[in-house]
């Protein structure tokens, strides 16, 4: 269900309308195959939250981070839109959704609903909910919109992103609060090294394990085209450094329209 937009190009990331009235921005609800990570092929249903506080340039959902479109939601409504579904598993997505606070109530209403719950984050925000799987996607520097890769504007938002995108305290606290998945948007060889030095500093920080198969390489790209020319290159390095490899696969079956 794509749902229709009540306030185009609205920032609303930084506000805290939804704090006020409870309500979450959701820009789509749709069932699909899990797409990416250890769960790649099941069944979902798919929340999609509005409203991010970064900027990735290659952000695959522009329409929740560059230019946010949604309706407003209750939580009820949420969960009542989620049962017309058969799923037993539903995913947290955005935009990020951990920068709302009603995303929790929503959390601890479906564990009660015995709905396995993965939440897609990107690792700045530590909830306060239960979660059957973090996947946690840190942001690396070739996510940085600078002005030759903005895709709306001149890099206006590079330093924001880069002062926010990467804190190894909070993945820390993610990784011993939750069972994590750590799933990297591989652009390049060239991220390799920001990799290897992150998983280090983040084992170095948390109590809990951080094994080699939690690390994900994805490769970058939002068509079936862009991943042509990623994907090999991801699946070598993921090889040769011992890391898991996710595909997409809602890419390759559905070249990632909306609703899959
Ligand atoms: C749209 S994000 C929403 C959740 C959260 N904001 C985050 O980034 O993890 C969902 C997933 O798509 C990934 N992603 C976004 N754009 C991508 C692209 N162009 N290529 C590969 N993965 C991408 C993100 O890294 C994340 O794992
Ligand atoms: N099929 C499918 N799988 C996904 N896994 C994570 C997604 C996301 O956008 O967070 C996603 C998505 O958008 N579609
Ligand atoms: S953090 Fe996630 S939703 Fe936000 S801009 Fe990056 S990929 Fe898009
Ligand atoms: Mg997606």
């Amino acid at each position: 269900m794509p749902v229709a937009n009540d306030t185009p190009g609205v920032d609303i990331e930084g506000t805290d309308a939804d704090a006020e009235t409870g309500d979450l921005p959701i820009n789509e609800l749709f069932q699909s195959l899990q797409g990416e990570g250890r769960l790649a092929g099941v069944p979902s249903v798919f929340v999609r939250t509005s409203g991010c506080n970064l900027r990735c340039w290659f952000c695959d959902s522009y329409h929740t981070s560059w230019e946010p479109t949604h309706d407003w939601f209750t939580v009820g409504d949420v969960v009542a839109a989620i049962d017309e579904y058969d799923a037993d598993h539903v995913v947290l997505t955005g935009g990020e959704p951990l920068i709302h606070d009603s995303s929790e109530t929503l959390l601890a209403r479906l564990a009660d609903r015995g709905y396995h719950t993965t939440v897609e984050t990107n690792g700045t925000v530590v909830p306060d909910a239960p979660i059957d799987l973090a996947s946690v996607s840190p942001k690396l520097a070739s996510s940085t919109p600078t002005a030759d890769r903005d895709p709306d504007g001149d890099g206006e938002w590079a330093d924001r992103h880069e002062d926010r995108r990467l804190d190894v305290p909070t993945l820390a606290e993610l990784v011993e609060s939750y069972d994590t998945q750590l799933k990297f948007v591989v652009t390049g060889r060239e991220d390799m090294a920001e990799i290897e030095r992150l998983i280090d500093r983040l084992r170095d920080a948390a109590s809990a394990r951080v094994d080699d198969d939690d690390v994900l390489l994805m490769p970058e790209g939002q068509t079936r085209d862009q991943l042509e020319s990623t994907r090999e290159t991801v699946a070598d390095l993921a090889l040769e450094y011992g890391y898991r490899y996710t595909p997409r696969l809602h890419v390759d079956l559905w070249n990632d329209a909306p609703g899959t």
